[in-house]
């Protein structure tokens, strides 16, 4: 497989030449301009129902940590979405210090995170791998993340990271733990339009659905995100290792999408 990453020759300017639909016209992330969005007053009650009770297992993928989860009660439906989608993993995409991190924007502000529930289209594709490069195969629910007070339920995923320090580290998780949780409580007003995975292959597959409401975690939980260590890590010349930095895509052109919100 072609190797890419966040900076340099393999950074996002070049992706396109081996990922060519990294071009194209429906990429993310995007800037919410929230003077040109939207209302959509026919999106229904968005539906989240996750099981707590679902093992899962973390893994240090080289690009972020993603938390694979393999029950089939969790479950998303509703709002804008026409058919039932499962819960595939949760990652998040983060930077160098508290001022960058998020992939969207709004208003062109960045957040410090940014959380993203990945899940696939059960009713139209007979697995994740083959709704993951087709038109409404992926939804991902979107969260902003800040710092500012401690986030409890954070923990219970902060406290695996020494197991996957290391790329390609990978530990299960079987305490009873609900990713609701990790959402801001207000889950009526979001964003939500179609784009793409945000990282090679970029497949244009994904709805996005983004919380309006930010979600607040210490500045020392920030910094264990930050703690991870990239896959491909040479020991530079110093011997240290290199940390996972500014795993975020930049914007990308709206191409005339226009971002609905479901509040006015
Ligand atoms: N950052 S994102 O848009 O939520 C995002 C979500 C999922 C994937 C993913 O499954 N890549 C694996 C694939 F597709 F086989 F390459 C990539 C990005
Ligand atoms: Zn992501």
């Amino acid at each position: 497989p072609v190797a890419w990453g966040y900076e340099g020759d393999i950074g996002p300017c070049n992706w396109h030449k081996y990922f060519p639909k990294a071009g194209g016209k429906r990429q993310s992330p995007i800037d919410i301009d929230t003077s040109a969005t939207q209302y959509d007053g026919s999106f229904k009650p968005l539906r989240i129902h996750y099981d707590s009770h679902m093992c899962s297992s973390l893994t240090n993928n080289g690009h972020t940590f993603c938390m694979s989860v393999n029950s089939d009660q969790c479950n998303l439906s509703g709002g804008p979405l026409e058919d039932k989608y499962r819960l595939l993993q949760f990652h998040c995409h983060w930077g160098s210090d508290d001022t960058k991190g998020s992939e969207h924007t709004v208003d062109g502000h960045q957040y410090a995170a940014e959380l993203h529930l990945v899940h696939w289209n059960t009713d139209k594709f007979k697995s994740a791998d083959e709704a993951i490069e087709k038109n409404q195969g992926i939804a991902v629910l979107t969260a902003f993340i800040k710092a500012g007070k401690e986030h409890r339920g954070w923990n219970h995923v902060l406290s695996h990271f020494k197991d996957i320090k290391k790329v390609q580290g990978t530990s299960t998780v079987n305490e009873d733990f609900n990713p609701k949780c990790l959402l801001p409580e207000n889950q009526t007003d979001y964003w939500t339009y179609e784009g793409s995975l945000t990282t090679p292959p970029c497949h244009e597959s994904v709805r996005f659905i983004i919380f309006k409401e930010v979600v607040e975690v210490s500045s020392e939980q920030l910094a264990q995100f930050r703690s991870l260590c990239v896959c491909s890590s040479r020991k530079r010349d110093t011997g240290e290792d290199e940390h996972l930095v500014d795993n975020f895509r930049p914007i990308q052109p709206l191409n005339g999408r226009v971002v609905k919100a479901s509040f006015q």
